[in-house]
């Protein structure tokens, strides 16, 4: 199995958001949820898509992709499943440290299991989110529904929460893909040449595909007022996932090519998202020759409905109407790299048992601990946010730390 090149070298921009290590007394894995049941659905989709202008008919749309599953979506079984994995990693190292799961979404909520942590004595908490990349979705919008709990709850000042940076590029999230699409690409090389194919990388197509997002979002992702930084594609967003894709395609196969591409867009037609859709993309490819496809979920750390519906259900079928061969890759899920990872990032930010070596795949991390003012703005309003500098919320007026040396 190839490895590929892991960083340890500080990066001197995003250096000036850490946070020096901390005693926590527990972590909070916090997720998107999802519903259980029938019955769950259009509770669940009102909680989501609350104040956020939504159409109805996207709404219907969406129900029918968790109805054939019986209304039952993948992602809190995973997030269960994960939970103890970390648990158990923890207790193999001897870490004594609580792990306890809230969602923005659906039960159990963030806001009761904040209190609850208060009421079990907890001060002190570190926030792991299952969104590993910037924008504001995947940030600021946990950042906030943070905020908004302890603000609700009377907790803030009493309850300290911090937030374990974004680590898209983290060696612990990099692996899975890697062996996934290394194992996706003999698959489809496989195929091709049992269908006759003499040369069948020429043939081949890898797939990066992670949600979509209103351009007006990717371009605030990672946004710095006071230290504006250029991103391809003009978006930190589409940046990080391109670096990522780059840094797997070079060890797994770097002559065959690859895209970034987009899946589950919603919101009004008129509104800009980031293209291509997966799905425009496989039609426009087909007629250049391509007859295999290696689709990398490559924004999703755990198989959910955008997974099962928009890639195993949707783009499949998409890639079987226009005969090409096609393989979706695993998520991380509970991949041991991947577990030993997010313990790792847990590691970065406690005092006992710290690991001061942030290791990076590409050159954009390690990303900020803390992040800068209108980072992933909400341009619905400003809510109360933790993990910013000048936030009032969260850990108690967190400066933006500056390393000794810099201006
Ligand atoms: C960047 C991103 C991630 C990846 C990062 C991460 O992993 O968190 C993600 C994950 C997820 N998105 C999910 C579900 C939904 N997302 C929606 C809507 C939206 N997502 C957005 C962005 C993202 N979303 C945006 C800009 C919208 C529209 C505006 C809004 O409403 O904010 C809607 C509303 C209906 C619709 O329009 O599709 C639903 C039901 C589930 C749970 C799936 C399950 O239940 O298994 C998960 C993990
Ligand atoms: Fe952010």
């Amino acid at each position: 199995m190839s490895t590929f090149p892991i960083s340890t070298e500080p990066n001197q921009v995003t250096e000036r958001g850490r946070l020096e290590p901390k005693n926590y007394d527990a972590v909070l894995l916090a997720s998107f949820g999802g519903p259980e049941g029938q019955e769950d659905v259009i509770p669940f989709l009102r909680n989501v898509t609350r104040g956020r202008g939504i159409p109805d008919e996207r709404l219907e749309e969406v129900s029918h992709h968790y109805r054939a599953f019986g209304g039952i979506s993948p992602i809190n079984q995973q997030n269960r499943e994960l939970k103890a994995a970390i648990e158990g990693e923890l207790a193999r190292r001897g870490i004594e440290l609580p792990v306890l799961w809230g969602n923005r979404n659906w039960d159990p909520y963030i806001a009761p299991v904040l209190q609850d942590a208060y009421d079990a004595g907890h001060r002190r908490i570190l926030m792991l989110t299952t969104s590993i990349y910037s924008c504001y979705s995947s940030c600021r919008q946990y950042r906030e529904d943070i905020g908004i709990a302890l603000t609700e709850t009377g907790l803030d000042g009493k309850l300290e929460v911090d937030k374990i940076r974004q680590y898209f590029d983290h060696p612990g999230v990099v692996q899975p893909f890697l062996e996934g699409t290394a194992a996706g690409l003999e698959e489809i090389r496989g195929k091709l040449v049992a269908a006759g194919e003499t040369d069948p990388d020429s043939k081949i197509r890898v797939l990066f595909a992670t949600h979509s997002i209103p351009t007006r979002d990717a371009e605030a992702a990672g946004r710095s007022v006071d230290e504006p930084r250029e991103f391809a594609e003009g978006s930190a967003y589409a940046a990080q996932h391109l670096a990522n894709a780059k840094a797997i395609m070079d060890q797994v196969a770097p002559d065959v090519a690859w895209d970034l591409v987009y899946q589950s867009r919603s919101g009004a037609p008129h509104i800009p998202w980031l293209e291509p859709d997966i799905n425009d993309h496989l039609e426009a490819i087909a007629p250049e020759g391509v007859r295999g496809v290696v689709i990398v979920p490559l924004g999703f750390v755990s198989d959910h409905m955008e997974v099962a519906w928009d890639l195993d259900t949707e783009a499949l079928e998409t890639c079987g109407n226009l005969g090409i061969e096609a393989t979706r890759v695993p998520t991380p899920g509970t991949h041991a790299a991947f577990v030993s990872g997010l313990v790792d990032l847990i590691c970065e930010r406690t005092v006992e048992n710290n690991i001061s070596e942030r290791p990076h795949v590409t050159d954009l991390g390690p990303w900020y601990d803390v992040c800068r003012p209108n980072c992933c703005e909400n341009f619905r309003g400003a809510k109360p946010v933790i993990a910013e500098k000048g936030a009032t919320v969260g850990s108690g007026h967190d400066p933006y730390p500056v390393p000794e040396g810099s201006k």
